[in-house]
This record gives structure tokens, C-alpha cells and sequence, in this order.
């Protein structure tokens, strides 16, 4: 089920729960020193570790994630990076049935011991979820993809909590074959939320 086949009130609860994880996460300038990649200040970004690694949000945000998911027929799920780990967490802790299994992926594998890129009981032949915190550009799921298909992964969709819009990260990975699938989108700039399924 995606968000367009929602009844009126579960949509409002999930806007009601994309806005309190984007309360919890958002980080200003005025705050502390924030900075992009080439080490530049930025205004705002959102941190969505403080409200996943906090108990509360951590239970609903993995039963609202693992609805879908059992929706769309999948059970298994990855997660690649800091911001996706919990939510792969998250989802494993959901105790409706069946049960999820997880995987988390390294950037390279492990050089030594069992020598994993994708740690936990995941099997390259279930069709599998890349699940990450935000969509922006869609690099960083991409590298994800990249990594995951040299596995023999079958990665048929991406489910995140939220979608930058005003980057083209969805549409670069639907060309890739891979369904994409956000809690909320965030449609505008500058720390502004949309009028329709913003958090
Ligand atoms: O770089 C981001 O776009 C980003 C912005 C932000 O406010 N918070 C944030 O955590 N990110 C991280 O950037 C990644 C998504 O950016 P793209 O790789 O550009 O799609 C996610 O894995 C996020 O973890």
C-alpha cells in the first residue's frame, strides 16, 4: 500500500509521524556549526539518528515500515550506512508476522574473519529492501545498489523515511529498476515543509 491508497485518518497519522521525526531530527545552524561534504556551513540538515535511536519513535516508525513492507510482499530488508541501520533494526523489532530478516551492508567487506560485505541471515536470492533514512540525490543508494548487485542481491525497491523532491534521487533510481517508496516528501528548500504529505 503506498501513500495514495491511505484512508484520510492513517494519512494523517503518518503525517503526524513524519513530523515528529522530522521535530526530533532537524538541526539548525543556530544550534551547532553544521557543514557539507567539501566542509561548507550549512543552514539545516536533519539527523534522523535522534529520533530512530530514541525507543519510542524507533517502535512506531518499525511497525509503520514493516506494514508496508509485508503490503508490498517483501520480508527481507538492508540497510547501508548509519541512517539505515536503525530503521533495519526497527523493522526486525516489528512482532506482527512473518518475521523480517535484516542485513546490514559494509563498504567493503570485512578483510577478515567470516570476510562479509552484509553482515545478519540475508540470502541474495529474496527479493530484498534498501532501506535509508533520506533520498536526496540518490548517490549514496546507488553505491548501496552498486555493492549489493555485485552480491547477486535482488534489490527490487528502496523505502525511505523522506524524499528531497527538489533533488532527482527517486527518479535516478527508478531508471535503475528499483521501486522507490517514501514516508513523506519534503518538497521544499530551505527548512519549509509542503502543504500535502510533508512531515
Ligand atoms: O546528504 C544528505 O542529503 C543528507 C541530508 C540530511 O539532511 N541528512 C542526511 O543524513 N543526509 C544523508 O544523505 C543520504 C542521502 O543523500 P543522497 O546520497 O544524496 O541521496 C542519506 O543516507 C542521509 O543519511
Amino acid at each position: 500500500m503506498d501513500r495514495s491508497s491511505l484512508s484520510s485518518s492513517a494519512y494523517a497519522d503518518l503525517v503526524d509521524l513524519g513530523r515528529r521525526i522530522y521535530d526530533r531530527a532537524l538541526i539548525r545552524r543556530e544550534d551547532e556549526l553544521i557543514t557539507d561534504p567539501r566542509g561548507q556551513p550549512i543552514g539545516w540538515l536533519l539527523d534522523t539518528r535522534v529520533p530512530m535511536l530514541d525507543g519510542d519513535l524507533f517502535a512506531e516508525v518499525g511497525s509503520v515500515l514493516a506494514d508496508r513492507l509485508r503490503d508490498r510482499d517483501v520480508h527481507q530488508v538492508v540497510g547501508y550506512g548509519f541512517g539505515a541501520y536503525p530503521l533495519v533494526c526497527s523493522v526486525l523489532a516489528d512482532s506482527g508476522t512473518p518475521a523480517f530478516k535484516g542485513g546490514l551492508v559494509r563498504d567493503e567487506a570485512k578483510g577478515h574473519g567470516r570476510r562479509r560485505l552484509v553482515e545478519g541471515p540475508v540470502t541474495p536470492e529474496k527479493p530484498t529492501v534498501l532501506l535509508d533514512d533520506i533520498i536526496n540525490s540518490g548517490r549514496s543508494a546507488g553505491q548501496a545498489l552498486e555493492l549489493l548487485r555485485a552480491e547477486n542481491f535482488n534489490i527490487v525497491g528502496m523505502m525511505t523515511l523522506f524524499n528531497f523532491t527538489w533533488s532527482n534521487g527517486q527518479s535516478r533510481i527508478e531508471e535503475d529498476g528499483v521501486w522507490v517508496d517514501s514516508l513523506l516528501d519534503l518538497n521544499l528548500r530551505e527548512n519549509k515543509k509542503s502543504s500535502s504529505d510533508s512531515a
